[in-house]
Formats: C-alpha cells, sequence, structure tokens
C-alpha cells in the first residue's frame, strides 16, 4: 500500500484535533524524530561463529494487544476507535519494522525489490545529536490499559502563544521519532515491543534503572510510548549513548531475509561512505546490499565484534558527534571516554557504582533472564555538577524467549542460542572505565 495511502487511512482511523506548535528538544542517539518530549528548555572474536547453523531458532510469538473497542470525542467529532483500526495502527508499524529488517545473513540477494519501506528508509535521516522536536497537538488520547481517555495538554497552548524553543539530544536513530509531550516526559514511536518491554519491566529488578513509562498516546493519528526525559532539568548535560551486545539484529531478521531477501540502496550508501573499497564486485554492480550485510559489516568495523558495545554518539559541552562508525580498538574506546569523562574521578567512579548496580540488577532480573537484549542502549548522563547517571534506554528490539528458554548474556553467539553478549560487553566497559579510574 502507498505511504500516503496508509498515512491518511490511519489519519482516518482517528479524529484530528489541534494545531501543531514546534519546539526543538535534546536527546542522545536514536532515530531522530522517534520521539515527541515535554521538556522545554531554555537555552535551546568475541562473536565467535558466524551464523552457519541452522536457520532453526524460535520464532517470538507476538504477545497480544488487547485493546477493547471506545469512544473518542474531540473537537465535537465524536467516533469510535475499534479494534481494527488498531491493528491496523500496530501490524502498520510492525510490517514496517520487519521489512526495514529485511536481510541476508551471507549479504547476497536475489532480486532488487522496491517497496514502499525501502523508500522510507532512503528518506529518512539519522539524527546527528541536537534535534528540535516537535510538539504535536494539544490533545492526546492516552490508552490506559483498557480504554482511551482524551487529556487536554495546558502546556501546549502556552506554546503556542509564546513558542519556545524545545532543544534535545538525540544521539542515535532517525529524524522525528521523538516528539514533545508535557514538561518532563518525552514521546516516541509505538513499538510493540518495546511496549511489551516497558509493561514487563514495571515489576521487575531492572526497573529502577529505565526511564519511567506512562503508556501509549495517541497524537494526530500517530502511536506513541510516553516516557520520562532523562534529560530534564539537566543544564547542559554532557550524554553518551553506547550500543549494548555482540550483535545488533535479530536471528528473526536473518531468517526473514533467507526467505525473502531485499536490496537497500541507502545501506550500500552509508557503507561506502565509510569504506568505498567495502562492497564486493557483486554489490558495486547492484549498488546495493542487504540489512544483515550492512549490520554485521558495521559490527566488525566498530567496537560491538571486540567489546560487545560500541560508540553511537557524544554530547560534550555545546559539540555533538554521532562519528564512532569506525571506533573498533579498545585503545580508541579508551581515549574517547576519557575525552567524555574530562578527567573528573568523581564523575568515572559514580559512573563505575551505577554500572556495578545495573549489572547486579540484570543478573537479578526475570526480564533479561528471558529477554534477547538487541539494540538496547546506556544512555550516560553528567554535567558540571558531578550528578553521573547510566539508563538503560531503546527496547524496540528486545525480543521474548521462547517458555522456559534462558539466556547467559555472556557466552559467545552462534545461531539458534540468541545470545547477546550484553554482560561481556558490560564487562569490557567497566573494565575500561576502571583503567581510567586509576590512572
Ligand atoms: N528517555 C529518554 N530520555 C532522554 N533521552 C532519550 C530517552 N530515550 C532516548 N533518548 C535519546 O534518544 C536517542 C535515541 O533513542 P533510542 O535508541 O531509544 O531510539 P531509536 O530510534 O530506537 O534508535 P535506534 O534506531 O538506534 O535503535 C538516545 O541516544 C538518547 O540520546
Ligand atoms: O547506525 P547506522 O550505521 O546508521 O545503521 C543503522 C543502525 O544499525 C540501526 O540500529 C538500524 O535500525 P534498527 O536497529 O531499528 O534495525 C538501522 O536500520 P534501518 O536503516 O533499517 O532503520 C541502520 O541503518
Amino acid at each position: 500500500m502507498p505511504k500516503e495511502r496508509r498515512r491518511s487511512l490511519r489519519e482516518a482511523a482517528f479524529s484530528r484535533v489541534s494545531p501543531i506548535c514546534d519546539g526543538s528538544w535534546r536527546g542522545g542517539v536514536g532515530r531522530e524524530g522517534n520521539f515527541s518530549s515535554t521538556e522545554i528548555c531554555d537555552d535551546q572474536t568475541h562473536m565467535a561463529e558466524q551464523c552457519s547453523g541452522p536457520a532453526g531458532s524460535d520464532v517470538n510469538p507476538a504477545r497480544e494487544c488487547l485493546v477493547p473497542q471506545v469512544t473518542i470525542t474531540s473537537d465535537g467529532d465524536s467516533r469510535v476507535i475499534t479494534q481494527e483500526d488498531l491493528e491496523e495502527e500496530v501490524n502498520g508499524r510492525l510490517r514496517r519494522k520487519l521489512s526495514n529488517s529485511s536481510l541476508s545473513s551471507n549479504g547476497s540477494s536475489t532480486a532488487f525489490e522496491e517497496s514502499e519501506d525501502d523508500i522510507l528508509s532512503d528518506n529518512e535521516t539519522k539524527s546527528k545529536g541536537i534535534v528540535t522536536l516537535e510538539h504535536l497537538g494539544d490533545s492526546v488520547r492516552e490508552l490506559n490499559n483498557t480504554r482511551w481517555k482524551l487529556k487536554t495538554i495546558v502546556h501546549c497552548h502556552l506554546l503556542a502563544s509564546n513558542p519556545k524553543r524545545l532543544s534535545w539530544v538525540q544521539l542515535a536513530g532517525h529524524e522525528g521519532s521523538f516528539k514533545a509531550a508535557d514538561e518532563g516526559s518525552i514521546l516516541k514511536k509505538f513499538s510493540e515491543n518495546e511496549k511489551l518491554c516497558f509493561e514487563w519491566l514495571k515489576d521487575d529488578a531492572l526497573n529502577s534503572f529505565v526511564p519511567s513509562y506512562y503508556g501509549v498516546v495517541e497524537r494526530d493519528g500517530e502511536l506513541f510510548l510516553k516516557m520520562k526525559d532523562l534529560l530534564a532539568g539537566l543544564e547542559s548535560p554532557n550524554v553518551m549513548d553506547c550500543k549494548m551486545g555482540m550483535r545488533t539484529y535479530l536471528e528473526e531478521e536473518l531468517v526473514l531475509a533467507r526467505v525473502k531477501p531485499k536490496l537497500r540502496a541507502d545501506l550500500y550508501k552509508k557503507m561506502l561512505e565509510v569504506d568505498s573499497s567495502a562492497p564486493t564486485e557483486e554489490e558495486m554492480k547492484q549498488q546495493a546490499i542487504t540489512k544483515p550485510r550492512y549490520m554485521q559489516w558495521r559490527e566488525s568495523v566498530s567496537s560491538t565484534n571486540t567489546l560487545g558495545f560500541r560508540i553511537e554518539g557524544i554530547k560534550r559541552g555545546e559539540n555533538c558527534s554521532t562519528d564512532f562508525k569506525r571506533t573498533r580498538s579498545k585503545e580508541d574506546v579508551t581515549k574517547i571516554f576519557r575525552d567524555f569523562f574530562g578527567g573528573n574521578k568523581n564523575i568515572i567512579n559514580s559512573y563505575i557504582t551505577r554500572l556495578e548496580d545495573i549489572k547486579q540488577a540484570l543478573k537479578k532480573s526475570e526480564f533479561f533472564k528471558k529477554h534477547e537484549v538487541i539494540g538496547s542502549s546506556l544512555l550516560f548522563i553528567h554535567n558540571q555538577k558531578g550528578r553521573a547517571e547510566v539508563w538503560v534506554i531503546d527496547f524496540g528490539k528486545t525480543t521474548p524467549l521462547l517458555d522456559g528458554q534462558t539466556l547467559d548474556h555472556h557466552r559467545p553467539w552462534t545461531e539458534g542460542n540468541r545470545e547477546d553478549g550484553y554482560l561481556w560487553g558490560l564487562d569490557n566497559l567497566l573494565q575500561i572505565l576502571a583503567s581510567l579510574a586509576r590512572e
């Protein structure tokens, strides 16, 4: 279905409400535009065996999204949001996520298949650090377990009459993934996986290390996850996003790519920008590569494969950089960390304490035991006053294991075992910090 048509159907499925007011927001790493913020700022070869085994593994059973039929009234327009409307919304997003992941583990592809999803990916822009967050309409419907309710965000009227620039740090992801919400919180584009994770995490040992989650909201026909803005109230914070794990794609993405490989010109272009000699002859002819090929190459040139984590982006002072694709060796990573901490031992020690706490929480966490944690980041935030925090963010690709299966998060990955190397990466990260604390 053409993108525009899908969008208009989606819009038709939800009553529109208010005018848009703009702002700029401060964010870290992620898709620029994946979030909507509420904060107003005044300033504005461990990856051992490659995938050689049988495609075998389990396909994650999608957990059911229970949404009853409800009536919404907005701007005098009354209508019913049906289960079907919501499924259309949710499935549309899942479809898009899966097709974006179309790839083949060996990098080969049989045909170039242009689709709406390819075009979307081509046009989407990755966040480069500081982003301007769009503040959507002044009405928001919150999905509160069993019902939608209409909530008016008074704060937005203030923005409309006295628009402030909302500047936010977004160090990863695509532009437009985040939007402004009410003060202290942000909206991130809806993902079913992430929603289920947040719900599970509410009663988990890890909960105090993830942003507080306030539920699903609908704005101007789009669904978002509302969560705490970790930068709220911090003046000029320094921020670093480290993507954890030795693998950044799901096993099921590999399986999907074998069944239906898709070539992407945008990923080929991104590969060329980093290393013009990386593509094979065949890929050069095609001027396109599959997503798994890109993701595996990306892991191999960064420290994902060598250390079990990689730096995605850093904001230090007024400078932002997301240019770490070739930061691979322990020495290079250590140097970048050293610069980020600015030689401040108190900050390094606070980070170490917090990371040790996170490690203990992960070891106790039922959620962690029972999920393949892919693409999740540790977000480091400190300011000049010596406040230093680390948060576990981004559960868009964190998926439940089959009943009874658990992961140790340390063992090397072989296809089928679903290991993600999260704890291996965390140990390496802690070692680097400990070496900096001793300097
Ligand atoms: N709750 C939050 N509070 C403050 N900043 C956040 C929060 N969540 C995310 N960010 C910022 O937005 C960036 C992207 O977040 P996230 O990784 O969740 O997005 P994404 O679109 O899923 O990214 P990717 O495409 O890399 O998986 C983070 O690096 C961080 O800078
Ligand atoms: O960091 P890079 O080099 O820009 O590459 C992106 C990065 O690996 C993201 O994690 C991935 O999104 P997902 O994790 O959501 O798969 C995205 O895929 P995409 O282009 O399909 O969004 C890649 O393009």
